[in-house]
């Protein structure tokens, strides 16, 4: 046994076992997310950036608590992504917090601590590592659903410091492009998540096609499938493929989120079909399936709008087919339903009901089958939803609800 002055004798042959109070906060800090997602790419420039910056925008659009944490030390380009190039974290002595894009989206990188944006950073492997050590021990993230982890291409020290930092629990996302040269560093991103032995959570392909937006015609410039293929292959899951899309660059450029581009473009459904594996990672479509449900009311105001979709005078189970709305008015404090009308909704197009409900006062939907993309467009429009509700006539199932006694079942929308 040997002494070291700084532990109480834990220690043998000369090395002390105690860990170091850096491990403990990184250990601290990872304790409160729930998934850690890194994604990367094995070549450079194949948006691998924007993929990641969008999937942690829609999780977070989807009522997620998420971090983005860009250590792509010599191209931090997360913050021109979600036009936060002016922003600084607050730092304090110790620690510092994360710039709040918005409620449920904090971001760092090293952007914001360049004094320039046209600083070079010209560091070795151990100067980087000790950067993302201290992103996650020292950055205040908090309670977290995701951690999402924007890595540079390749598998050099970003990577692998990221993984071993993060832990065993950490799931690679992989983005592509579609022709070889980019299949074959593919890879070795993949031979690397082996050997690290890191669960690779899926593969992305991006830049798969070309989309006239003149005639609509598409034009598969890098080829196509090849991501589709090599998931395949080496048996992971295909998450989807992003056409190239000149909105897509300028979302980039002008530092706006894909899903802007509305749920229907092609980018906008590509990515509603890659965070949905996702979500239910996060259990939060299946915390519903169970049949417990939060029955609370929102906090603001005397009393609650609740819209249920419905069909034939029952509650539809197809949120997007339904005839009518019944749009029910609850008093707050006695939970009792002050009045009821049915309503019928504008045509179906995407993103429409969410905000024809928004602009009529409604706070709450309790619906049947819902996707997971109009799930998150309520969300946004700060509207409480329930899905997977079962029963017929309306006011039963929102009494059902005011009473803590609503059944939930499958959503069976969550496809
Ligand atoms: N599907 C797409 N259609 C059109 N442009 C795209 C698409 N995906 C990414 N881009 C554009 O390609 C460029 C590179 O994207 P991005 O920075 O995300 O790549 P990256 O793989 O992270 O790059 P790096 O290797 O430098 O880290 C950006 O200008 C981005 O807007």
């Amino acid at each position: 046994m040997s002494e070291c002055g700084s532990c109480s004798g834990n220690c043998s042959e000369g090395s002390c076992q105690q860990e170091n109070p850096q491990d403990q906060r990184i250990k601290k800090a990872l304790g409160r997310i729930k998934n850690k997602i890194v994604v990367m790419s094995g070549k450079g420039g194949v948006g691998k950036s924007t993929v990641a910056t969008n999937i942690a925008v829609a999780l977070s659009m989807a009522g997620l608590k998420v971090g983005l944490l860009d250590v792509d030390v010599h191209g931090p380009s997360v913050p021109r992504l979600l036009s936060l190039q002016d922003a600084q974290p607050h730092m304090e002595r110790d620690c510092m917090e994360p710039v709040a894009w918005s409620k449920n989206l904090s971001v760092m990188s090293l952007g914001f601590l360049l004094p320039s944006k046209d600083d070079a950073v010209i560091w070795r492997g151990p100067v980087k590592i000790g950067l993302i050590r201290q992103f996650i021990s020292d950055v205040l993230w908090g309670d977290l659903d995701f951690l999402i982890v924007d890595c540079p291409p390749g598998t050099g020290d970003e990577p692998l410091s990221a993984m071993q930092e993060l832990g065993k629990d950490a799931k690679a996302v992989i983005v592509t492009t579609p022709q070889g040269v980019a299949i074959d560093d593919v890879r070795r991103s993949v031979t690397f998540c082996n050997e690290v032995g890191n669960e690779i959570f899926g593969i992305v392909e991006n830049m798969s096609g070309f989309v006239c937006s003149k005639c609509g015609n598409v034009e598969n410039v890098f080829g196509t499938g090849g991501g589709e293929a090599l998931a395949k292959e080496v048996g992971v899951r295909f998450l989807g493929r992003i056409p190239m899309n000149a909105d897509v660059a300028r979302a980039g450029d002008e530092g706006f989120p894909l899903s802007k581009l509305g749920d229907h473009s092609p980018a906008g459904e590509a990515l509603n079909h890659i965070i949905k594996p996702l979500i239910d990672l996060a259990g939060r479509l299946q915390e519903q399936k169970g049949g417990e449900v939060d029955s609370s009311l929102p906090e603001s105001g005397d009393t609650t709008l609740v819209a249920i979709p419905v069909a034939q005078g029952q509650l539809c189970q197809h949120f997007g087919h339904c005839e009518k709305f019944a749009l029910l008015e609850v008093d707050n404090a006695s939970r009792e339903i002050k009045s009821g009308k049915l309503v019928d909704p504008p045509a179906h197009e995407p993103g429409v009901l969410p905000r024809w409900l928004a602009d009529k006062g409604c706070n709450l939907v309790l619906a049947g089958g819902m996707g997971a993309r109009a799930q998150s467009l309520f969300t946004e429009n700060g509207i409480k939803v329930v899905v997977g509700a079962q029963g017929g006539d309306p006011e039963e199932v929102l009494k059902s609800y005011l009473s803590g006694s609503l059944v939930v079942g499958e959503n069976i929308c969550d496809h």
